[in-house]
């Protein structure tokens, strides 16, 4: 039966190797494939790396359910144009910085609220990401999901989502981010109370998976803790029905009929899991002397590239923390980078920019393209008494990557476009004074 307001049970710890049982002794115990499992049980492995990646990368989780995956109908490919896969047909990243409003909510379900952004890389080479917003409003009732291009890293920016997936149930409000690995099957709706409208951003991550960033000199603790990061505990429902599983593969969606509710695991064990982690236990680190340090520092989770340091995707925030920098333009700097940004904000302001950036709303900054604080913000920063101050009533996040973001076609025509954001800057005036001394400050 289905368990609709069941409560949610989680395993701390990033990545662990976990044991999760729903019904008492359902987990075989000294050996994954015992002759007869448990209840009757199937077990069935899923595997998130190579069977012979490194023991430090390697993934995977042993499933006990009641019918193997394979009990399923052929699959038959399924029209959703609005959401693209890379490489786009037609190849032409623009260097131009972008910035949109929030999309409108759409009257369907996850999947139909799903519209693609922009991209970048190769899905079928395993490089780059698509970056895509949602705003729906219903659940996804009879229908599941997984996705074999590429992981999910879903930011709520509005209303609060339940995530229900082969391994247990996730509850993940505004402020929390939730990462669903490459091929778990799962349903993402409305949290019971939020029927108004449910808003984000996901990330499609076709790299390696995300994974905790090195701290370096910062040392064994700090940014984001591998304890604050969440697993559910197993769960399922023994329920039959016409069911639809709908699979993202090839950059092509493809729908596969099922006589029962693929959330059918009774027991797991393993590494390879959806996982939820809360923003605000982030240990953010910053300057107690002087300068803007790079935002390198607000890096949650990586997903490296096989260049060391060059990352396929960063996913970075900007909470609320305090700025103490003595001496200094506080906001962030002018700057072109390498790497290409493209940001989100989940509440707030952004301390770069006075107005036009709204939650909901995204920005893109392409590899080498200028852009920084906008012409109000240098004015008002570069005059600010600079005594400490919480910059609180903030939170923004960056999907940054070494591969350029192609925005999809529909993301260019958009209404949501502001066609004229390369205004922002137009009114830095030149302040230079080349006849008098300057004067230096230590
Ligand atoms: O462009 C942005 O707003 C993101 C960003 C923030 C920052 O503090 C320094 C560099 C940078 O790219
Ligand atoms: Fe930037």
């Amino acid at each position: 039966m289905r368990e609709r307001n069941a409560e949610c049970h989680y395993h701390a710890g990033f990545r662990n190797h976990v044991s999760s049982e729903a019904l008492p002794g359902a987990l075989p115990q000294g050996q994954n494939s015992p002759q007869q499992c448990p209840y009757g049980l199937y077990a069935e492995q899923l595997s998130g790396s190579a069977f012979t990646a490194p023991r430090s990368h390697n993934l995977r989780s042993w499933l006990y359910r009641i019918r193997p995956s394979v009990v399923q109908g052929a699959y038959q490919p399924m029209e959703m144009p609005q959401v693209a896969t890379a490489p786009l047909a037609e190849r032409m990243p623009d260097p131009n910085p972008m910035r949109w409003d929030p999309i409108a909510f759409c009257a369907g379900d996850f999947l139909e609220g799903l519209i693609t952004l922009a991209v970048n890389g190769d899905a079928q080479a395993q490089q780059g990401c698509a970056t895509h917003l949602y705003a729906f409003s219903r659940g996804m009732q009879q229908r599941f999901f997984y996705n074999a291009d590429g992981e999910l890293l879903i930011v709520p920016q509005q209303g609060a989502i339940e995530v229900r997936s082969e391994l247990g149930l996730l509850e993940v409000a505004s402020g929390e981010i939730v990462v669903i690995p490459r091929g778990i099957k799962f349903q993402l709706n409305p949290l019971a109370g939020h029927a108004e409208g449910c808003r984000g951003y996901v990330a499609e991550n076709y790299g390696a998976p995300l994974e905790l960033p090195s701290l370096g000199p910062i040392g064994s603790n700090g940014l984001a803790n591998p304890r604050d990061f969440l697993a559910p505990s197993a769960r399922f429902e023994d329920e039959a029905g016409d069911f639809t599983l709908v699979a993202k593969f090839g950059g092509r969606f493809w729908r596969a009929s099922l006589d029962h509710s693929p959330l059918d695991v009774v027991a797991w064990h393993g590494n390879y899991a959806p996982y939820k982690y809360d923003l605000a236990t982030f240990n953010t680190i910053n300057t107690v002397s002087f300068d803007h340090p790079d935002p390198s520092i607000f890096t949650v989770l990586t997903s490296p590239s096989d260049t060391a340091g060059v990352a396929n995707l960063d996913f970075v925030i900007f909470p609320p923390r305090w700025m103490v920098a003595e001496n200094t333009f506080r906001p962030p700097y002018f700057h072109r980078n390498l790497m290409s940004e493209l940001m989100g904000l989940i509440h707030g302001e952004y301390d770069a920019k006075r107005e036009g950036f709204r939650p909901g709303g995204a920005s893109l900054h392409n590899a080498m393209t200028p852009h920084g604080p906008d012409a109000a913000t240098f004015e008002a920063a570069s005059q600010a008494e600079l005594a400490p101050r919480y910059q609180s009533n903030t939170l923004a996040f960056m999907f940054e990557s070494r591969y350029l973001f192609q925005p999809t076609p529909q993301a260019l025509s958009s209404s949501a476009r502001q066609r004229d954001y390369g205004s922002v800057w137009q009114g830095l005036a030149s302040h230079f004074t080349p006849h008098t001394t300057p004067q230096f400050t230590p």
